[in-house]
């Protein structure tokens, strides 16, 4: 299945999805803080409403006190003026509290939200999309998210409030005059719907070489040891200012495209007062208009472009929003293939586990196996062998459904694997990678990672489940036992010694299948016998998985089979696994 964002179709980048629909995804997100960001619209409405009313009150002033040298009610129309300002106070702190709150509400939701889809989805999703890329997602595009909700979207509301309350009053004050000082505007708006996908598009591309940045960051970090070791860093250095500079020019366009508005908007405005006051003038002139009124209708005027000049700046922030939006919803949209499915298999069965002509390839038309059939029994241990690149980790990543057949059945216990769901299926199988993962805290945690079962236990309680599987010895192997720390990156403790930790792990679960995936190759002689003894111990139903190129480690095994080219062929004993490996290698 295709899940690159990069390439994914309907998910490019630049694909035209209107921005009534966009938003109707992003409100989706708000949740419980919608009745806060209604109550803060209501403040907004409110904010501006009392905005609208002081010009219109201080002109009514003039016209009925001052032109009439009639002060005596001046006073009254400044306390009442006063009292407006206080009220605008109050609604406009609350407006910026509660919108700042959603805000931060929203990107703590969006957060969670992208981050549990990306638990949820499957390990192709991973393997086709750059971790770098997708911490980005996560953490720059939500950002720029929450930067627009809780900063700009109160100001962008507010001007729109107050920018269509000041266009009511001018024209209800003159109509011809208000048409007039429109006028601009709805140039403006044309002009602003046919270049705001083009600047989406340009903050669209500098948010992924963001990500790429990212990826390349995390990329060299993760190898700075292979780096050092052979004297690489020019190589990186370079490659990193590469990216960089890629990012630095998408980031100097997006800047250009994101700044065409505000002097496109400053002009009109300009050209809106110009045109209010020269046609003022003259009406005044010819009788037709009063100074009073002149004086409130440049004030609206001053209502009407100084927001629409702010909402230049906002539609920006509100393009670039969009565009992280854009790429984030691309990961929310993704679908995980691997669904429990209805099975009609249900049998019983001496095998634990079945291949039933299993075909399988990462890219398709690039077939890793082909028409594949085996049964492995309950209790026996099996070897997989085969050269390096034929397909073993594969045969084993189906047996744990980390990725599903493109043809063919696998059934474990009697039932389709598609069928379990992923509590059942992980419970039955412990599989032991080629590179073990840990993450930071004690050995005790890393241990109890997966096996839920036993957190509740004392330190003196695990060591006697550690006992009864045999598992106590190894903990020898570590200062500090159990409470020994291990850090997420494994550094400060040797790569054996995470191999351990990931068997311990395993092993403590006692599953009905164990894959041990190279999982002793960097283990000492005498700790990897001890670690035959534990697995001799482990119940008799265990079905044990060995995938080694040491032949010694499959010596133990009831059973071989031979993995390459597509085929899993049973090898026999271990003489003629070594016939085939030798083979395979003439031809190659
Ligand atoms: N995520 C992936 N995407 C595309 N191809 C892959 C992926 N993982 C493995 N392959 C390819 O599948 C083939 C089988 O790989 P696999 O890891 O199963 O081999 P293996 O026998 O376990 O090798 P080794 O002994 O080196 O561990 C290889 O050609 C490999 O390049």
């Amino acid at each position: 299945m295709n899940y690159n964002l990069n390439i994914k179709k309907g998910f490019l980048p630049n694909e035209k999805v209107s921005t009534a629909t966009t938003l109707k995804r992003l409100m989706s997100l708000i949740g419980i803080e919608r009745k806060n960001l209604y109550i803060a619209m209501a403040f907004i409405f409110l904010n501006s409403g009392l905005s609208l009313i002081g010009p219109y009150l201080m002109g009514h002033a003039v016209d009925s006190f001052v032109v009439t040298k009639q002060y005596d009610g001046l006073i009254k129309y400044s306390i009442i003026l006063f009292c407006v300002f206080c009220a605008a106070l109050v609604s406009g702190y609350t407006q910026a509290q509660l919108m700042g709150r959603v805000g931060q509400r929203m990107l703590y939701n969006l957060r969670n939200t992208i981050f549990g889809k990306l638990q949820e989805l499957p390990i192709d999703f991973f393997n086709q999309n750059k971790a770098g890329d997708l911490i980005s997602r996560v953490n720059n595009d939500t950002d720029k998210i929450n930067q627009f909700f809780s900063q700009s979207l109160v100001q962008f509301m507010s001007s729109i409030f107050t920018m269509l309350g000041a266009g009511i009053f001018l024209l209800s004050i003159n109509v011809e005059l208000g048409l007039a000082a429109l006028a601009p505007a709805i140039a403006l708006l044309v002009i602003t719907r046919s270049i705001s996908p083009w600047v989406k598009n340009r903050n669209a591309k500098n948010m992924k070489s963001t990500g790429s940045l990212s990826s390349e960051i995390q990329e060299s970090l993760n190898n700075f040891k292979v780096i050092v070791a052979f004297n690489r860093r020019d190589y990186f250095r370079k490659r990193f200012d590469e990216v960089n500079k890629e990012n630095y020019q998408t980031a100097v366009k997006a800047g250009i495209a994101n700044n065409i508005f505000t002097p496109v908007y400053g002009f009109s405005s300009n050209v809106g007062q110009m045109v209010v006051l020269a046609f003022g003038i003259y009406l005044i002139a010819h009788g037709q208009f009063s100074v009073g009124l002149l004086i409130s209708f440049l004030a609206y005027i001053n209502q009407f472009y100084n927001p629409l000049r702010q909402i230049a700046a906002l539609w920006a922030n509100f393009q670039v929003a969009l565009a992280g939006w854009d790429r984030i919803s691309q990961i929310l949209q993704m679908e995980n293939n691997l669904t429990v499915q209805e099975s009609d298999v249900k049998e019983e069965s001496c095998c634990l586990l079945s291949f039933r002509d299993v075909s399988f390839s990462y890219i398709p038309g690039n077939d890793i196996l082909k028409n594949v059939s085996f049964d492995l029994e309950r209790g026996k241990t099996y070897a997989f062998v085969g050269p390096t690149g034929g397909g073993k980790t594969t045969t084993a990543s189906l047996m744990a459904r980390l990725y599903d057949p493109t043809a063919g059945q696998i059934i474990l216990n009697g039932a389709d694997i598609r069928s379990l769901d992923a509590s059942t299926r992980t419970a039955k199988i412990g599989f032991i990678l080629q590179e073990p993962f840990l993450f930071t805290g004690t050995l005790r945690d890393n241990i109890l990672y997966g096996n839920q079962c036993f957190i509740g236990l004392s330190n003196d309680e695990l060591m006697d489940e550690l006992k009864e599987v045999g598992l106590e010895g190894l903990l020898e192997r570590f200062d500090g036992g159990l409470d020994a720390e291990i850090k997420s990156s494994g550094d400060g403790i040797s790569l054996g010694q995470k191999q351990l930790i990931a068997f311990i792990r395993a092993v403590l679960r006692r599953p009905d299948l164990l894959i041990l995936d190279e999982a002793t190759a960097n283990i000492d002689t005498v700790t990897e016998q001890l670690l035959d003894e534990i697995l001799k111990k482990l119940p008799k139903t265990t079905t044990r998985i060995i995938i080694a190129h040491r032949l010694n480690t499959i010596e133990s095994a009831d059973e071989i089979f031979f993995i390459n080219a597509g085929a899993v062929t049973k090898a026999g004993s271990m003489e003629e696994a070594v016939n085939l490996l030798m083979k395979d290698k003439r031809e190659s």
